[in-house]
């Protein structure tokens, strides 16, 4: 790769603001992101956390400020190489787990797409569960949402509170599955209440406060 892989750089935010209607959800946010590292994103309800993440997913353009990702202006023409999981899985509880994933995967025509049992395979899940995924346990539905979103090869990992509804054993196995895809040198995101669970893959803390950058500082690692 060239350009920006060779400075390192996925993502730069620069003076970002975000209004709905007068409100300013984010304000004046600058950040750059490293390729390979993750990035713990932490705040109070209402910071603007989830709105960065879908800034920076694409699926929101700022009012103000410029996103260059993967060395683009426009988020949107680089969208493939984002994956996206927000925090209401978007899955069918009447299918099972690999009918879900097929059915995703036809909404990439044209492009590769990692095979769905494999998508399974790699979160740890049992492709061949007959069960719908309306009986699956809390962690199970969380790890084939990120199935999901791992069906189009992203380099990017965008993950809105990944460890939601989960007890403290599935969040764990799912921050070492984490720890995985970013030695696999993905970038990864991920906005939490929770910065205790995460801190083990945090490269960066970034805390957000009424829609600012309230502090930006290394993590200590240990996965
Ligand atoms: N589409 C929208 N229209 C109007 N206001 C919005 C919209 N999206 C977000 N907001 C507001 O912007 C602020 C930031 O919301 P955001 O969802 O980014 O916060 P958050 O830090 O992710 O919060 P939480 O932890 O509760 O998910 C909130 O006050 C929210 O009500």
């Amino acid at each position: 790769m060239s350009g920006p892989a060779s400075t390192g750089q996925c993502a730069r935010v620069e003076d970002v603001s975000k209004l709905f209607g007068s409100f300013a959800a984010l304000r004046q946010v600058s950040v750059e992101l490293e390729l390979g590292k993750c990035y713990v994103l932490i705040g109070e309800n209402g910071a603007g956390k989830s709105t960065l993440l879908r800034i920076l997913a694409g699926l929101l353009r700022p009012s103000f400020g410029t996103v260059t990702l993967f060395g683009h202006g426009e988020p949107q023409t680089v969208r493939e190489r984002v994956g996206y999981m927000s925090h209401a899985p978007m899955l069918y509880d009447e299918l099972t787990g690999q009918e879900n994933l097929r059915y995703f995967s036809k909404l990439y025509p044209g492009r590769e797409c990692l095979d769905p049992a494999e998508a399974l395979r790699q979160v740890g899940l049992d492709p061949n569960l007959p069960r719908p995924l309306g009986h699956y346990s809390q962690g199970m539905r969380q790890r084939t949402s990120l199935a999901r979103v791992l069906l189009s090869f992203p380099e990017l990992l965008l993950l809105d509170e990944p460890f939601s509804n989960m007890d403290v054993e599935s969040a764990r196995q799912m921050v070492e599955l984490l720890a995985q895809f970013r030695h696999g040198s993905r970038t990864i995101v991920i906005t939490t209440h929770q910065r205790e669970l995460a801190a083990p893959i945090a490269d960066y803390v970034l805390a957000l406060k009424a829609g600012r950058v309230a502090s930006f500082e290394p993590g200590s690692p240990t996965l």
